[in-house]
């Protein structure tokens, strides 16, 4: 298993880290296979495999469902686990369920929290407790009601220069890594040059020191609106349709099963068979 300070040498040697989302053990494994340096379970799940318009619905329970598929399909990378809308703000001790939950039941690696001044704190103790913390930064969804809508972040120098203070207050606080999701390409350039810690970007240009997708976005799985900062490297959703298509056509036309794919017995009485 990887250890948050091969993600940390990897910055160091100037080695881009990747990292993909996935949600069941299916993803897990072909993501795994395909080479990602690390997994996140996000909260994403709930939009692109749960159905809803944002991630506010997710609970820790669907989480811990996922992470627990994606652990069963990918046993040797290191699998990162969203923490909810909700599940570490209200005390320190709903903080430390929710990650220990994450931890033990599901068997994340590690925890990821959306923010900065609301989150320093829980990351500092979570830190010293010994649960290693992801900081997510720039556009944060769950916050999607307070920043109205999905939008890049940190256009003016006043937002990026705070984006970039928080940045510092989440590795000063312990985070091993941080997540800028949506901001300039030059912002996302400047927080990946001033911290330690290695910054995986979302929207947030060439120059941080890894990317992260959501994985149905990159394999075009499915039919949710694709934000501009997404390339798609395939499209599944094509092959998947044409297949149900030509299963829903033979079964209709008696062309499927054939034999091939049916039981025989000697033992079947001619007679229940119907003589034929
Ligand atoms: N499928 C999916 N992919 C994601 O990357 C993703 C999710 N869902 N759900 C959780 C958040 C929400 N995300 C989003 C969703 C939409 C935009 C978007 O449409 N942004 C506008 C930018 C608008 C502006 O210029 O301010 C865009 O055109 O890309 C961005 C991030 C990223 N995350
Ligand atoms: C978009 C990434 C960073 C995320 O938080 C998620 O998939 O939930
Ligand atoms: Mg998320």
């Amino acid at each position: 298993m990887k250890k948050t300070s091969s993600f940390l040498q990897m910055k160091q040697k100037g080695e881009k880290i990747a990292m993909m989302t996935a949600y069941d053990a299916p993803s897990a494994s072909l993501v795994e296979k395909a080479g990602i340096d690390m997994i996140l379970v996000g909260d994403s799940l709930g939009m692109v495999v749960l159905g809803y318009d944002s991630t506010i619905p997710v609970t820790l329970e669907d989480m811990i469902l996922h992470t627990k598929a994606v652990k069963r399909g990918a046993k040797d990378t290191f699998v990162v686990a969203d923490l909810p809308f909700l599940t570490y703000h209200a005390s320190l001790s709903q903080t430390f369920e929710s990650a220990k939950a994450m931890m033990q039941q599901a068997g994340a690696d590690a925890v990821k929290v959306e923010g900065a001044a609301g989150v320093v704190e829980s990351i500092r103790q979570l830190t010293n407790a010994g649960v290693p913390v992801m900081g997510h930064l720039g556009l944060t969804p769950q916050s999607v009601g307070v920043l109205g809508g999905y939008k890049v972040q940190g256009k003016d120098e006043e937002s990026a220069a705070q984006l970039l203070k928080d940045a510092k207050a989440l590795e000063h606080a312990g985070a091993f890594a941080l997540v800028i999701e949506c901001v300039p390409e030059q912002v996302g350039k400047v927080i990946s040059e001033q911290l330690n810690i290695p910054v995986i970007g979302i929207g947030a240009g060439v120059h941080t020191d890894g990317q992260v997708l959501v994985y149905h976005d990159a394999i075009g799985y499915g039919e949710a609106h694709v934000p501009k900062f997404v390339k798609r490297y395939a499209s599944v959703s094509d092959p998947i349709v044409t297949g149900v298509e030509t299963y829903v056509k033979e079964v209709k036309q008696s062309q499927f099963p054939t034999k091939e794919h049916s039981f025989f017995t000697k033992e079947t009485p001619l007679s229940l068979y119907g003589g034929k």
